[in-house]
């Protein structure tokens, strides 16, 4: 908190907040649509049975779809609750009206919906404004997700648009990492490695 990183990346979140905000519905539609795909063509997801997405809200990208399609495939999906002090749990939704708005307006799961351990998700769509070449991210300055990631062993998957894409993002240390960035192109990180 108040470090000179800290400082540069929330002026920089502002900028990433307007600048796609300024997306028109068509490109918006189209650059969703690509994501999405890319991310279901992902051989890390056709292995995983629990996962943990988000529901975008805003300028995020369009989950919604692909929330319904993976539980029409029988996965196992979870989404992410917040608790207090910047915590989050993840919990298991059958249908989307397991969802109702949190504190934040987003859909998030009811309190019937069962807590799944973050041990026993296979991946996790780490949602944000954008992501870098080395897997870093920029969130929407909670911490919630990089409290959540420490230490996570599982694969963790950002999607970003290509517009957005940073060569090197400014980095506090406790900041979490993602295994894989794909954009409307393909797969930018790892850069051709066969990471796990
Ligand atoms: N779709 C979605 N769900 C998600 C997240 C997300 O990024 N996307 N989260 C990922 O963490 C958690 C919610 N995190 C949030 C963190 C901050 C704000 C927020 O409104 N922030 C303030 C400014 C905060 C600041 O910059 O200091 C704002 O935007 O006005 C909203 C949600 C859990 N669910
Ligand atoms: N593991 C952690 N333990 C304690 N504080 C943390 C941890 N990770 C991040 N923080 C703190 O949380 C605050 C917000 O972090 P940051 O700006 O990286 O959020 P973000 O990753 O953009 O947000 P989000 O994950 O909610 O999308 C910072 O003050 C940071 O120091």
């Amino acid at each position: 908190m108040g470090t000179e990183v800290s400082k540069v990346k929330q002026i920089l979140r502002g900028q990433m907040r307007q600048a796609l905000a300024e997306l028109s519905d068509q490109e918006r539609a189209w650059s969703d649509g690509e994501l999405i795909q890319r991310f279901l063509d992902h051989p890390k997801l056709a292995q995983a049975q629990t996962v943990m997405l988000y529901y975008g809200v805003g300028h995020e990208i369009r989950t919604e779809g692909l929330i319904q399609t993976l539980l029409d495939q029988g996965k196992t999906v979870c989404l992410p609750k917040c608790l207090p002090e910047n915590q989050m749990e993840a919990r298991a939704i059958t249908s989307l009206e397991d969802l109702a708005p949190d504190r934040y307006a987003i859909p998030a799961p009811k309190d019937t919906c069962p807590v799944v351990e973050r041990e026993k998700l296979d991946l996790i769509l780490v949602p944000g404004l954008c992501f870098d070449s080395r897997g870093s991210r920029l969130g929407q300055g909670g911490g919630y997700y990089d409290r959540y990631l420490e230490d996570y062993d599982g694969v963790t998957i950002g999607l970003c648009r290509e517009d957005f894409f940073q060569v090197n993002l400014p980095r506090e240390p406790l900041d979490a990492w993602v295994r894989f960035v794909l954009t409307e192109e393909g797969q930018v990180w790892p850069m051709g490695t066969s990471a796990k």
